[in-house]
């Protein structure tokens, strides 16, 4: 994988002495591309994930050295303002991180030096014209590598990919397009997206961010999986009880529930973020690194998961609640909600993979919002020692006196390994341990492997910084390919059309709980106990 093997080594190799922001950059291009500008276009500047992600994320990236020493940044949107406002509206959004950092104003002034601002329609060639214009003068005849980021609704996502492909692609060198989520809403709409985007660009030229695959944990899983020769062996149905993917927010859809109610949590977080991490986690060894190798593996196993039966998901939605001076809205609470919608705020599904790795091992997914904390990450439960001379005997106690074992269920004996994805990024290892001393009490210890504790790197990189920063590299690994999308809405089309089609009710949960009860009927129907209830 030149581009990626050309990216990682020199991101290692930039100069992280933070002199001056006026000398921060890099001179040679990662991948070996022979462009001597970038430009990075946001359409939808005026927006929420444009505020919130890709202007800190770009912000990061330079103040890291990691941007081409020659850039400018355009903001394009309807909205009126002059590149001046532009600039001061950036301001206010920036900061986040980085800016305990040394000499972070200077950076910070220096960037905002590179943006510009250009206003029009989505769908209007003279104002995309007027755009190319702007970007000519700042690229000055250099040989000008154009990124856009379609940060906007869905609705005009293939308006702005053909304006921009007809007027504004560079011609001195690459165009690449960042396509946010989502990627439509069932497979007829993604496969009409699919066509109508391709018919502007390629596929080469597309990359469909999914942030999730930018989180550190996520791109660490890989490398816990395939360069320790310890869990090769574990990981499989031999060892493997079942597996947890979780995700949970502590708030609600507030301001987002009319987007939100057209797409509900399945298509929010599982159809997308948590299938990715389910298919990383669950892929074959792939050929190499390079990109299509990856993505190779992971539309296999995506393609081996069984049909969803109905019988094994569990839906919910939040209602209101009141704590002392506190009121939680309910999900129908919100003026932009349907009154009276169905749609769920929280999932759990069972899946399995029809495959010889993993057949019959329970894949429990759960997913809400609303519920009594933030987090993501995945449990891998193991089996039991077969013929465990430790295990739970209540009758027969230890000699020396020591009393006690690995405790009273056969859950406690168990190992179990988590990935924690989020927050407070965490590998851990559950193991029975003996407690030092003349008895033989066993306790249940952790292998902690905390990255605070461990790296003194600081915050870690946000998920965006990582995913635009390979688009300039044109590391394609981290990105969604047109057979894995189809894949991953074959599957869940036909579930979205029962539960829409059926209009079944979901099952109510009070803000700030732990969601619905019957998220737990449906781990016990597979024998399963959900880690995080521990
Ligand atoms: N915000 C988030 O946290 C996340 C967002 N996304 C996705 O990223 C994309 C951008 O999200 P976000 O910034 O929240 O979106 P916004 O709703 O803030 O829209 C971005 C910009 O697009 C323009 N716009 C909005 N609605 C319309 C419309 N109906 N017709 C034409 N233009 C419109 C507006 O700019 P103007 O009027 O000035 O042209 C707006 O500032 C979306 O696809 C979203 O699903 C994905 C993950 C998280
Ligand atoms: O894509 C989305 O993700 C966010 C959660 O992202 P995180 O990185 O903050 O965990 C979620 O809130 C949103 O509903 C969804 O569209």
């Amino acid at each position: 994988m030149a581009a990626a093997e050309g990216g990682s080594s020199a991101r290692d190799q930039q100069n992280t002495k933070k002199s001056s922001a006026k000398e921060t950059g890099v001179d040679v291009w990662p991948s070996g591309e022979a462009h001597d500008h970038m430009t990075f276009c946001v359409f939808g500047a005026s927006g929420d994930l444009a505020k919130k992600k890709i202007y800190p994320s770009l912000l990061a990236l330079f103040y890291e050295g990691r941007l081409p020493k020659s850039f400018s940044v355009f903001g394009y949107a309807r909205s009126k303002m002059t590149s001046e406002e532009f600039r001061e509206r950036i301001r206010m959004s920036l900061g986040c991180r980085i800016d305990a950092k040394e000499n972070c104003d200077e950076f910070m002034e220096e960037f905002l030096k590179r943006c510009e601002y250009v206003h029009g329609n989505y769908d209007e060639g003279a104002d995309f014209e007027k755009l190319d214009q702007e970007m000519l003068k700042t690229e000055e005849g250099k040989k000008a590598m154009r990124v856009f980021y379609l940060s906007i609704p869905p609705s005009i996502f293939v308006p702005v990919a053909q304006m921009s492909s007809r007027y504004v692609q560079s011609k001195t060198g690459e165009t690449r397009v960042i396509v946010e989520k989502p990627f439509g809403r069932d497979l007829e709409s993604s496969r009409a997206l699919t066509k109508a985007l391709a018919a502007e660009l390629s596929e080469k030229q597309t990359y469909r961010i999914d942030h999730y695959l930018g989180k550190e944990l996520i791109e660490n899983l890989t490398v816990l999986r395939f360069s320790n020769i310890m869990f090769q062996p574990l990981w499989n149905r031999n060892y493997i009880r079942n597996v947890q993917i979780n995700f949970s927010e502590n708030f609600g859809t507030e301001g987002r529930g009319g987007y939100f109610d057209n797409y509900g949590i399945i298509r929010d977080i599982m159809q997308n973020h948590l299938l990715q991490i389910m298919a990383l986690f669950a892929m074959e060894e792939p050929a190499s690194l390079d990109a299509e190798d990856i993505r190779d593996e992971k539309v296999k196993v995506i393609r081996s998961i069984r049909d969803i039966d109905i019988d094994n998901v569990v839906l919910g939605q939040y209602k209101g609640k009141t704590s002392g001076s506190n009121v939680f809205p309910a999900y129908l609470d919100d003026e932009t909600v349907p009154k009276g919608s169905n749609c769920a705020t929280f999932a759990a599904i069972a899946l399995f993979i029809d495959n010889a790795r993993w057949d019959g091992v329970p894949f429990l997914m759960k997913a809400g919002k609303a519920l009594h904390k933030r987090g993501c990450e995945i449990r891998i439960q193991f089996r039991h020692a077969p013929g465990n001379i430790y295990a739970d005997k209540k009758s027969k106690p230890i000699s020396r006196g020591g009393g006690g074992t690995a405790g009273d269920s056969s859950n406690a004996q168990c190992n179990e390994l988590v990935i924690r994805i989020q927050p407070d990024e965490a590998i851990y290892l559950k193991i029975n341990n003996k407690v030092p001393g003349l008895g033989h009490k066993m306790d249940r210890s952790i292998l902690d492997l905390t990255y605070k504790s461990k790296y003194s790197v600081g915050e870690l990189p946000d998920a965006y910084e990582r995913l635009i920063l390979d688009v300039i590299h044109g590391d394609k690994r981290l990105f969604i390919r047109n057979d894995e999308l189809e894949a991953a809405w074959k599957l869940f089309t036909p579930l979205l059309e029962t539960i829409e089609s059926e209009n079944i009710p979901p099952e109510l949960y009070p803000y700030g709980s732990r969601g619905p009860i019957g998220a737990h009927y449906l781990a016990s129907r597979w024998n399963v106990r959900w880690g995080d209830t521990n």
